[in-house]
């Protein structure tokens, strides 16, 4: 998981994955199936993606009463993906009870995926956390909290920004992951992310893996944008 760069596959059909996919036939990726591609293509296009051998994150952000979270996660373990996730607003039971769903539903022998929570979306900024939320507090203190309880039902580390990520790592340890999406060159259209750094920033922060979408998957050269995203991510450019 560590020093990895995520590739978001935020596309709406499995022909539009081939496609992207293609020029990148030699490589094993670490690759990010959200709620778009999932609910188009279903559990299949996991099973497309790890025949290749590319490593998953399933990122389907799982918010529901305990009951509903575990059977869920029972049944996305069966896809044995590397990474799954819930929202850490779902509560401590409800975190737990993920845990429970993906220890059921692992075959015998196997790890259970990792699993993190989502403290605030990175398209979330102060202001609107404190008037649409009601949350009267830093977000930097929110995330801390929603990290505290991910880490104490057991959970693997959390999605954060880059921003929230060293002071994560100082109270929770090295080993308690930082997943960060919002990451951009500083070139880079922003779009609807608020609390966006770049990725010497989430390097010198410690971030445990960055998650990169539209910069790499709309670019007019995907293979040379993953290249030099993997280069600025390891420092090779400095
Ligand atoms: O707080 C969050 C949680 C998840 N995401 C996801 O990451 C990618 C980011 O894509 P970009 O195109 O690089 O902005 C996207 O799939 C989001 O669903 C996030 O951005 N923030």
């Amino acid at each position: 998981m560590n020093n990895s760069l995520i590739i978001a596959l935020d596309f709406a059909a499995k022909s539009e994955i081939e496609r992207f996919l293609k020029p990148f036939e030699d490589r094993k990726l670490f690759v990010k199936v959200g709620m778009e591609l999932f609910y188009q293509e279903g559990p299949g296009i996991v099973h497309l993606l790890k025949e290749k051998g590319h490593r998953i994150f399933l990122d389907l952000k799982l918010h529901d009463i305990p009951n509903t979270v575990k059977s869920a996660m029972k049944g996305l373990a069966r896809l044995e993906c590397d990474l799954v996730n819930v929202h850490a607003a779902g509560g401590s039971d409800m975190m737990q009870a993920a845990l429970e769903g993906l220890d059921a539903g692992t075959a015998g022998g196997r790890k259970r995926p990792n699993c993190i929570a989502v403290t605030q979306l990175t398209s979330t900024s102060q202001i609107q956390m404190n008037n649409e939320q009601l949350i009267p507090v830093t977000l930097n203190e929110s995330v801390l909290h929603y990290a505290s309880l991910a880490k104490n039902a057991g959970l693997d580390g959390v999605v954060c920004s880059a921003w929230e990520s060293a002071s994560i790592h100082t109270q929770k340890g090295d080993s308690f992951f930082t997943i960060c999406p919002g990451i951009r060159m500083e070139s880079d259209y922003v779009g609807d992310q608020k609390r966006v750094a770049t990725p010497q920033f989430a390097r010198d922060a410690g971030v445990s893996a960055i998650v990169v979408g539209r910069s790499i998957t709309r670019s007019v050269d995907p293979v040379k944008s993953y290249e030099q995203w993997m280069d600025a991510w390891r420092g090779v450019l400095l």
